[in-house]
Order: structure tokens, then sequence, then C-alpha cells
């Protein structure tokens, strides 16, 4: 495979752009790579710019759940498109966007759009903090909740990546209000909630965290924040950006049962336009500008190309059984993984749930971040650079997740198992030489 192109391209990118990229997840560096520079998509299938083709499972860091330039999307962001791009006034989509979450996501009464998940997650915080009047905040380590000042504590994503725990640039007056625990450990969240409860304003928490690789939540663990917010008047807020839709239709909060008071939404409901939202108590939500004070706006927010491609997504994710599918996929191709690996003698945690997984590289339980940061990077990369090779995308990090599509045929599941079956016995020389 050539990429003689894609690294012309790169070259002259890094000229211009930082790193040669807009967010440093889609750099390959961590792979010992330059990044692909992609043409075009369709289906689950990308082309880049040297006209190598790939099975694709980062689906745009999850929005494509139905996969590339899907005709329905395509045709609804054609039509609104030709009545205009943007206005800047209410529109009637904006209602039954909002309608629809309502009907899909169950913890939300009302729902605020804006353009970003990271503007999600700040937004929910300055309204959980307008609402309680208190200023902590308890995040969770590994998890990842955009970019936003406060939230960029013990983060996952491209900080796990990087091995980086914050940002310089960010205020210690800030993140001072930050408490980062860590994930699945209920017991450390209720000593500190005994502590210093009162003044605790929110715990934030992705239901299933993704941007550490995948982990699940212990059974309890969501449950028990649900009742520690409970006892000492705290909200209780799930980023949803990456498992809401994803997951089920209602999200995390359906599969385990656990309802948060504000959820944070992105990814999905924009059918891979720039999106994000954030919704839940009418109580809560009341509080916002222009009805409250608490204020949050957006040139583009509820933009009208944004809510054509998010609602032909969600119209969709509500036809019946789409998500029994998506999960019948998903578990035959981790089947077939996990059995790749074992053949070669490669130690791999599968962690999965619906179509959303990630392997990591190591022999033990990953359940935390903790856990997730022992995996083998460099076997990761080892892996990646195979895949690659084969035709098939990845994520280019160890501590990101992978997405399984509508559009991927079992012909592309097999044709992924068969390709990972010979990375991994690379995987295996490489650390027989190590
Ligand atoms: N976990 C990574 C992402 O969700 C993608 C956002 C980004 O570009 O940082």
């Amino acid at each position: 495979m050539e990429w003689e192109k894609s690294k012309r391209l790169y070259e002259e990118a890094c000229k211009w752009i930082p790193g040669g990229v807009n967010s440093p997840v889609r750099s390959a560096r961590a792979v010992g790579m330059n990044p692909i520079f992609v043409k075009e998509a369709r289906g689950c299938r990308l082309v880049d710019e040297d006209g190598n083709t790939y099975i694709d499972y980062v689906g745009s860091w999850g929005p494509l759940i139905v996969g590339h330039s899907h005709p329905d999307i395509v045709e609804a962001v054609r039509r609104a498109a030709e009545k205009g791009t943007s206005y800047g006034i209410p529109t009637q989509l904006e209602i039954s966007m909002a309608q629809k979450v309502v009907e899909m996501v169950p913890s939300i009464d009302m729902v605020r759009m804006v353009s970003s998940g990271t503007e999600a997650t700040m937004s929910a915080i300055r309204l959980a903090r307008g609402y309680t009047g208190r200023k902590k905040i308890i995040k969770f380590n590994g998890c990842y909740h955009g970019h936003g000042d406060c939230l960029l504590v013990q983060s996952g994503s491209g900080l796990a990546t990087l091995g980086i725990p914050g940002s310089p640039g960010i205020p210690e007056e800030i993140v001072m209000h930050t408490l980062s625990l860590p994930y699945n450990d209920l017991g450390q969240v209720e000593e500190v909630m005994e502590r210093m409860g009162k003044e605790v304003a929110a715990i934030i928490v992705e239901p299933v965290a993704a941007n550490m690789g995948v982990v699940l939540p212990r059974p309890g663990f969501l449950q028990g924040l649900r009742k520690l917010c409970d006892a000492f008047g705290t909200v209780l807020i799930f980023d949803e950006v990456i498992s809401g839709f994803r997951l089920a239709a209602g999200g995390a909060q359906e599969v385990f049962g656990v309802l948060p008071d504000l959820t944070c939404l992105g990814k999905i409901i924009g059918g891979g336009l720039p999106v994000g939202a954030y919704g839940g108590k009418r109580e809560i939500m009341m509080k916002m500008a222009p009805v409250g004070d608490i204020y949050q706006a957006g040139t583009l927010s509820g933009n009208p190309l944004a809510m054509s491609a998010g609602l032909a997504t969600l119209n969709i994710l509500s036809s019946a059984g789409i998500y029994e599918v998506l999960e019948e996929k998903a578990n035959y191709l981790v089947h077939g993984l996990a059995e790749g690996a074992k053949a070669a003698g490669v130690s791999v945690r599968m962690n999965r749930i619906g179509s959303l997984g990630c392997g990591f590289f190591t022999a033990e339980e990953v359940c935390d971040f903790e856990s997730a940061l022992k995996a083998d990077t460099q076997a990761y990369a080892v892996f990646f650079q195979e895949m690659l090779k084969g035709g098939i995308y990845m994520a280019p990090s160890q501590f990101e997740a992978f997405f399984v599509s509508l559009a991927h045929e079992k012909s592309d599941l097999d044709r992924t198992v068969e390709v990972a079956a010979q990375a991994f016995e690379r995987v295996r020389e490489h650390s027989a030489r190590g």
C-alpha cells in the first residue's frame, strides 16, 4: 500500500495547521505513522487520496452509526441547504428535534441544541453550578468531556494518548473546584461526598467510558452515583456524547436503568454535522436564559443542516430491531477478533457493549484508567499499522473506541477478522523480539 499523496498532503498541512490536524486525535503519531488524508467515504468504506480503500471503524469518532454518506442523510442535508444554511431565527426543525430527543431519551424533558459535545458539557456544568449555587464538580479519571477548561483534568482521549494529565493554559483557580476520582470506585465517591457533598454542584460521568478505550460501569456504580446525588442535592450529569443513541435509542441510561438529571449529547444527534445538545429535568432546564438567568448561546445552535442530518439519522435508529442488528454485528466481530488474538497467543482484553468496543493489549481486566494505562501501546501501534496495511482503519490510539455501523456487512466483518488474525501474529513476533 502506497501513501505518497497522503505524505505530501501531511507535509503541506503541517506548514499551515499545527501538527497538520484540526484535532490532536487525528494525528497518528502515537502509532508511529502519518495520518492518511481522506478523499471520500461511502457506507463503511473510506478512500484515501492515494486511492487506498479501508473498512472504517472510527466513523468520524462515533457519529456515523448508519455509515458514511447514507442516502437519507445526504438527501436531508441537500433539501435543507436549498432552503438556506443558517438563519439565527427559530425553525420548526428545532421543535422536531427537541420532540424526538424527549421521545427517545428517558430522562430528558427539555433540551437545548449547541454545536459540539464540548459546548454541551460546558453548558451542563454551568447550569448545574447555577442551579445549585455550588462550585465543586466531580469527574472520573480517564473520562473525557471535551476540552472545556474545568473538565480537562485527568482526561482520557487525546490526553491519554499523549500521556498528559491536563493542559497548560488552564489557570489552577479554574480547576481547583474539579475533583477527579477513579472510575468504578464508588467507595471513594462516597467518602468524598460524605466530606463535602453539600459543596458539590455536579457529578459528571460517561456512563460507559469510551475515551480511555471502552470501560463498562461495574454493577451498582451508576446506581450508587444516583443515590449520592439524591442524598446531597447534587446534579447527576451523564455525558452520553458517545453512548447516546449508540447503545440503545435511549443511550446508556436506558440500558442501565439509571436516570441522570442532565444528559449531554453530540455525535450521532448531528448525523455527521457539527452538533451537541444538553437536556434534562424541566425544573433545571428552565433556569436557562431567556427564561432563567444562566447564560449560554450560539450562532449556529440548532443549525438547519445539522438538525436535518440528525433527524434523518434518529429516524433510521427508531426503526424496530436496529440495535439488535448492531449488537449482532459487533458481537460477531469481537468474537472473531478475540479468536484471532488467542490463536496468535496475544493477550487482548475485549471490552464491548452494543456497537461500541475496544481491545486492550493486556492480560488484566480493564475496569478504570489505571488498568487501561497498563495496556501495551507498542503492541497496539503494530496492530494499527498492520490493520491499515490490510485495509482496515482503526483509531490511531489504544485509548479510543471502535464503532460498528449498520453499513458493516458480514463480509466486511469477516475481512476485518482475517486481517486482524495476521496483525496479531505480527504483534506476537514484535513482542517476542522485545
Ligand atoms: N475520543 C475522541 C473523540 O471523541 C473525538 C473528538 C476529538 O477530535 O477529539
